[in-house]
Order: structure tokens, then sequence, then C-alpha cells
């Protein structure tokens, strides 16, 4: 019986959800887009990826409510809105209309706002956002490419997206137990707070989220609230990693168009132990010479393909880098360009055999997987925390697709040693 519907605003996200949700014991698909059919799946919850978190919001509310009606059809009975950890938005920001266009749907009057994941550094204290021991708008995000965030405020960054008021419900009322976090949203509500802030420092208040909101119809947030909420769901007994979506395929390489601080660290400790090669943006922008850079890039790739550890492939730029390439440019047309370039750059890959791909940064991945073809994944063991080996449901393809602040510094390199074929 399919119980959860969550709809992941990118792929690395949805693998993230994906992943916490299986290890936290509810049997789980991920999708790529929304089916054009009904499809019978044997599992409990499914994990549609759109890659509209960079969208004008009228195009992103379209794609959830289209994730929205699919899923309803296949009887879910919860449904989940995820957005990143670091409440990634563009100035515009899609994360509140998506929100209400989904409550109005759905004919709720509240929601939750839970972006934490205390297990990679995210916390919520006071209704601010934390990135480790940084405020959120003090933490790299603030560079971001395409999503730079600015404000740690997920009251007011709610606020200046959405149509309604946001309110908290706080560190302290959430130690008080689900029970309590009930009693608040629910005064919230009668004063017609729309969507409630919700603290969270631990585990335990994740778990203590899954209890209060087993009955919520739509909640919002990261991965983490999803570890409470599958707790509630899972049967006793059900298997944690799934065999059907571990690692294979021979020929591997690791592609990475993430600016973020723990890619660059990623790389840049890669670049050590593998070969590697940095992508020349100057040369991603003419569609014409671009087409013959790619060749001539996975030309490279083919010739490194046989060394015990894969090939590298790399747009990762440190800020200052970043901030002149795009004001060259300007900053849509250079992003737009290096994924133009993983894209071509995968079709070929895929084309002379390419089999297991490590791919970091959300946008990218998405790229990545709508480049090859995919239409759905079984989740694997976990590289580190939200982020799992994947295996393509029709294809013998497998990828890790990492969120750009995810993993630790050896990423690259043990996501192989440690997950052999
Ligand atoms: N050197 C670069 N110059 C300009 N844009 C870049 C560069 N490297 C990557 N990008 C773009 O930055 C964006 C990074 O986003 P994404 O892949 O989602 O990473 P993250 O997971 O860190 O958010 C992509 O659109 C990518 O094409
Ligand atoms: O919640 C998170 O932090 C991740 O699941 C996520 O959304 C990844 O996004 P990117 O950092 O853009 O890869």
């Amino acid at each position: 019986m399919m119980l959860l519907g969550v709809i992941a605003d990118d792929f690395t996200g949805a693998t993230d959800i994906a992943s916490f949700l299986v290890e936290n014991g509810l049997p789980t698909v991920q999708l790529n887009g929304v089916p054009h059919s009904d499809t019978q799946i044997d599992t409990q919850a499914v994990v549609i990826s759109l890659k509209s978190r960079s969208c004008p919001a009228a195009q992103a509310v379209e794609q959830a409510l289209q994730a929205l009606i699919w899923l309803q059809r296949q009887g879910c009975r919860q449904f989940y809105f995820k957005y990143c950890s670091t409440f990634d938005s563009t100035a515009q920001g899609n994360i509140g209309p998506v929100t209400d266009a989904l409550l109005d749907a759905l004919g709720e009057q509240q929601t939750v706002i839970s972006p934490a994941l205390p297990v990679n550094g995210r916390t919520v204290y006071q209704g601010y956002l934390f990135v480790m021991e940084q405020l959120l708008s003090e933490s790299g995000m603030r560079h971001h490419p395409v999503t730079p965030m600015t404000d740690s405020n997920l009251l007011r960054l709610m606020e200046a997206q959405a149509t309604g008021r946001c309110g908290l419900v706080n560190a302290a009322e959430m130690d008080r137990g689900a029970a309590a976090v009930k009693e608040k949203l629910q005064q919230l509500a009668q004063q017609g707070v729309r969507y409630a802030v919700l603290d969270t420092l631990n585990e335990q208040h994740l778990l203590t989220q899954g209890e209060a909101l087993k009955t919520m119809k739509l909640v919002t947030g990261g991965s983490g609230l999803a570890i409470g909420l599958a707790r509630q769901w899972a049967q006793p007994g059900q298997a944690k990693a799934q065999s059907a979506g571990a690692p294979q395929g021979k020929k591997a390489v690791v592609l990475s168009g993430s600016c973020s601080t723990m890619t660059n660290k990623q790389v840049n400790r890669y670049r050590q132990q593998a070969a590697a090669q940095a992508i020349d943006v100057a040369r991603c922008i003419n569609e014409t010479a671009r087409s013959a850079y790619a060749a001539e890039l996975c030309h490279w790739v083919e010739h490194h393909a046989t060394a015990e550890l894969a090939p590298l492939l790399y747009a990762t730029a440190e800020p200052q880098q970043l901030q002149q390439t795009q004001q060259l440019y300007g900053t849509q047309t250079a992003s737009l360009a290096v994924e133009a370039l993983f894209s071509e750059v995968t079709q070929r890959l895929q084309q002379q055999g390419f089999s297991r791909f490590i791919v970091a940064g959300g946008e990218t991945s998405g790229v990545v997987t709508q480049a090859l073809k995919l239409h759905g994944f079984h989740i694997g063991p976990c590289i580190s925390p939200g982020v799992p080996w994947v295996r393509a449901i029709e294809q013998p393809v497998s990828l890790a697709l990492k969120s750009g602040n995810f993993g630790d510094e050896n990423f690259f390199a043990r996501a192989q040693t440690e997950f052999p074929v």
C-alpha cells in the first residue's frame, strides 16, 4: 500500500530523502519526473524528483501540482514537499508558492516548515537556520551560484515568498513532546497561521515531529523529518538496505558541477588521488564549440577509465573564480552552459559504455539523470548520510547523486573503494 508521496525539488534532494526513508524502514522508489501513466509499484513510498528548485514560481507550481495529482491517484495518504536543508530558493522564491498551491489543492489550512537535518549539521533554533556552527547566511551558501542565501530567518523567508503568515514551534515546545507540538500547531491554526517553522536541534526532535505530524496531510521540509515519519509508518522488521540498488557497472566517471564549500574540498582531495580535468567555461558558451569540447573531454575520460579510481571532470570553482566567470558571461548563461556541457558529456559517455556515474550537485545531477533518460531508481546502500548509491530501474546504470554540501572530504574515492562492484 502506498503511504507517503514525496515531491522533491531536485534530484540529489530526492535521493537524499529516499535514502532516509529506506534506512528508517519504509520501502521507497524514486521516480524521475512525473510518470506519464499510472504504474503498479510494489512500494510504500514514492519520491518524485523534479528539477524545479531554480525555476520561476509558476513553472515550479505547475510541476508540483502534476506530481501531486499522480501521487493522489496512486492512493498516497500523506504528501511531503522536499526542498533543500539550506532552504535554497531564488530571490523570487518558489518554496512559498509551491507550498500554497499544494495546500490549496489538498484543501488544507496549515503545514510545517522543517528543513533541519542534524546529522549533517542543519539545525533550526528560534526559527533561524544554521549550517554547522554558522547561520545559513554566514555559511558558504551565501556564495551559491544560482540560489545564494543571505537571510537565515525561516519565518521571514517564508512570508516573503508565500501568501500566509508564518509562526514558530520553538525548541522548548519541541522538548515537551508530540502532544505539546500538536497543541501548539492547533493554537497557531486558530490564529490563522498557515505555516509553522519547527525548531529542530537533534534527532529526538525529528522523532517527535514524526509522531506529531503522522496525520498532517501535507508536510514540507528537508530530509530529516522523513526519519521521524518513516519510523511512524514502518512495519516492524522491514528490511533496511535494498540490494536492488547496490552499485554495478565497470566503467565509471566522476562529474562535479557543484561549487559548494564541501565539493571544493572533495575535488581538491580527489585531484591528488585520480586523473582530473577542470572544465573551461569559456569553451561551453557557444553551442558548436561546446560540442567539440565535449567530444574532447570524453576522449580524455576514456583514456583514463582503466585506472583504479574513476577520472573526474569538474566545473567546481572557488567563490572568487566563480564570480569572475559570472561577471564575464552572466550568471544564468554560465550555469546553463556548464549544465549543457555535462548533459552532452553524459550522453557521449553512455554511448561509450560508461554505466557508473558519481555526480556532485543537485542541478548537475538533474541534468545527468535526464541526459541518461532514466525514469526511476532503486535505492541502494548509503555512502554518506543523505547520499545513497541508486540503480536505474530499467537500465544497468548506477549513480551516486551527491548534494553539493554533503559527504566527507574523501567522498569520491570512498564511493568507489567502499562499494566495490
Ligand atoms: N565554474 C562555474 N561557473 C559558472 N557556473 C557554474 C560553474 N560550475 C558550476 N556552475 C553551475 O552552478 C550550478 C551548481 O548547482 P548544483 O549542481 O545544484 O550544485 P549544488 O548542489 O552545490 O547546489 C549549476 O547550474 C552549474 O552548472
Ligand atoms: O536537503 C538537502 O540539503 C539536500 O537533499 C538537497 O536538497 C541537495 O541540494 P543540492 O545542495 O543542490 O545538491
